[in-house]
């Protein structure tokens, strides 16, 4: 057999066999008598990646910059010691008990952290480690003080005491469980959204996300395996002190999430088995722990980027290539795709005003777009078109005017909230998380479209499945409709600029939107990208959607455009029929900038004579 073909035999394995693999080889260690300090070792690494997996899921996909872990640590060997000496020794309840304590933890230091925004997070789980001895002493006569906890009994289950091994196979099985549970979590569209998040708060709101809601979630779930190794820790010695919960140990966590690969599942078992094994090497390394974790943090985040997990994936991704097992490119834009009927909205903007300081950037502009219609905005640079947008979109507060879509106003600022109502667009650098293929980031559109609890996803219920499914079928309808369906699973932010603009349209469309805001969709175009986009365009268009397209690419409105509304200086300067703003000489002089550009309405797609690049 050869080295191509192994390859290809070992990628057809489903790859949740390798984890699986290793799950099951933990559980039958016991039988080969490894000896108590194998079996001592292996419980404290699976304690470790734990908490490790906690911060990869809150910092490496959330991208909440927080090491709170260690406190929801100590809050879990707090609380199942405590319960433990006062008499409940059952490890499930516990487990529970920690859990929902790191929980609570999380909900209570994340919410006053992510309403502040910027550092705030970061500087709240900070000093929430600093506050572990202080709040240990507070409860001295529960907790120990800095005599540290002891008198904890024999973990039981159901009534019966786990000797070592039991106690083992249950640090084992929790661990599976909590992992199995975060894979879970990844693969769906949680995990999805997390990563959407990380790339930009303003993508995530764009597609309907909360960005509250989505960051807390993902931080708060980050607390639930701090708390679960917190309890397993609490029965390993049947003893707690502060010694286990200074920041060392959140370092040492951080070391071994960047280590083992931050974006990644199983790289927080490598990463904590790493640093749990150097750390049982030698009394220098406790010693000089701090030294030896900033060398992981440097090998792992500057010299591998994306740590072991990282390295791993881009060797995979060149064995994957070599064996020819890689994405094919890209096919035509699917004609034959049907596309669904959409029921387009009414937008309608009348005096909308928006200034940015003494910067009056729009006085009094209306603009009228009809469903089945594609309404061009267009201008010179700096005249104003994006602002509208975004004012449209709720990502500004407009200062005067109102803006209502089928007859309702439109007052929240909240963009996700308008987003659910039926505005979706695509941005003038599109915005592409890394790490994720391109159904999924297609699918991601999909968000609000019916909801999916994280239970549901970790227990991959029906409902889940079901919804997975369509999300999953309604995004190869749009790849197919942009022509991207040979690419779907390919990474999405490796693709080129021209795959990346077309994606943004699918991904925008996915939710079947009744406004479709399009801004500068055709610019780093070539040619046959810019037809394919246009066919594209006319399609959404014949389905009913209303759009609006905001555009340099004067041939391509022209030929595009139902209507055309010009603004110059953040005023309208002119609106109509494409041939009537054609051939308006207002907007010849200021817009296109030469008076004898002649352009017509069967001009090719040409670049205005003004056209400038934007930065
Ligand atoms: N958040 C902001 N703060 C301050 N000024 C802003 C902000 N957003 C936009 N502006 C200013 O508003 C004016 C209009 O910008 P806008 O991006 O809306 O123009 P545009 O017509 O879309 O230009 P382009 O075609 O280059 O994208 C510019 O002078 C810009 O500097």
């Amino acid at each position: 057999m050869t080295t191509v073909n192994w390859w290809k035999t070992l990628r057809a394995v489903p790859s949740w066999v390798y984890p699986a693999t290793l799950g099951v080889f933990l559980l039958v260690l016991p039988a080969l008598q490894p000896g108590y300090s194998v079996t001592r070792q292996v419980e404290l690494t699976l304690i470790l990646a734990l908490i490790v997996s906690g911060l990869n899921l809150s910092l490496g996909y959330a991208g909440q910059l927080a090491i709170g872990q260690v406190a929801m640590y100590a809050a879990g060997a707090y609380t199942a010691g405590i319960i433990a000496v006062a008499g409940v020794t059952d490890i499930l309840v516990q487990l529970l008990a920690a859990g929902l304590a790191a929980l609570v933890v999380g909900i209570v230091t994340g919410i006053p952290g992510l309403r502040l925004g910027s550092w705030s997070l970061a500087m709240t789980s900070f000093f929430l480690v600093l506050l572990v001895p202080d709040i240990v002493s507070i409860f001295e006569e529960h907790t120990g003080g800095q005599l540290g906890l002891s008198g904890i009994p024999g973990a039981t289950l159901l009534g019966f005491e786990l000797t070592p091994t039991h106690f083992y196979l249950t640090v084992v099985t929790v661990t599976i469980l909590w992992f199995a549970a975060f894979r879970n979590i990844i693969a769906s569209r949680h995990g999805i959204a997390f990563q959407v998040l990380k790339q930009s708060p303003v993508l995530a709101s764009s597609v309907g996300m909360s960005v509250f809601r989505v960051k807390l979630s993902g931080y708060a779930t980050g607390a639930i395996p701090a708390g679960l190794a917190g309890a397993l820790f609490a029965n390993l010695d049947l003893f707690v002190s502060l010694e286990a919960f200074g920041f060392h140990v959140a370092t040492g966590a951080l070391a071994a999430s960047i280590l083992g690969g931050s974006v990644s599942v199983y790289g927080a078992v490598l990463g904590a088995a790493v640093v749990e094994y150097a750390s049982s090497q030698s009394d220098s390394f406790q010693e000089y722990s701090l030294v030896f974790f900033g060398l992981f943090l440097l090998i792992g985040g500057v010299l591998m980027s994306g740590g072991v997990a990282g390295v791993a994936r881009t060797f995979v991704a060149r064995l994957d290539r070599a064996a020819g097992l890689a994405g094919r490119g890209p096919s035509k834009a699917g004609d034959g795709e049907a596309i669904h009927r959409i029921e387009g909205g009414l937008l309608d903007a009348t005096g909308v005003s928006k200034a940015f300081g003494g910067n009056q950037v729009l006085t009094d502009v209306s603009l009228r777009a009809e469903p089945g219609r594609v309404t061009a905005l267009i201008g010179p640079n700096g005249s104003g078109k994006t602002t509208l947008l975004n004012l449209v979109c709720g990502y500004y507060r407009r200062d005067a005017g109102e803006i209502t879509l089928d007859g309702t106003p439109i007052r929240t600022a909240a963009t996700h909230r308008i987003a659910r109502l039926g505005v979706a667009r695509t941005f003038q650098t599109p915005l592409i998380p890394p790490g994720i293929t391109v159904r999924d980031v297609v699918a991601s559109g999909r968000y609000t479209v019916e909801g999916t609890s994280f239970a549901g996803a970790i227990l991959r219920t029906p409902r889940f499945r079901a919804i997975q499914r369509r999300d999953r079928q309604r995004a190869d309808e749009m790849l197919r409709l942009v022509g991207l369906e040979d690419v779907a699973d390919t990474e999405a932010a490796t693709l080129p600029l021209g795959m990346r603009r077309m994606l943004e349209v699918a991904r925008a469309l996915v939710a079947e939107p009744k406004v479709l805001l399009l801004d500068e969709a055709a610019s780093g175009l070539d040619e046959g990208e810019v037809e394919t986009l246009a066919g594209v365009i006319r399609r959404i268009r014949d389905a009913g959607c209303t759009i609006i397209l905001v555009e340099h690419n004067f041939g391509l409105v022209l030929s595009l455009a139902d209507e055309i509304v010009v603004l110059a200086r953040g005023s309208v300067l002119a609106s109509g029929t494409p041939s009537d703003i054609a051939n308006d000489p207002r907007v010849r002089d200021e817009y296109l900038g030469a008076s004898d550009a002649d352009v017509r309405p069967d001009d090719s797609v040409t670049e205005p004579a003004a056209r400038q690049e934007t930065p």
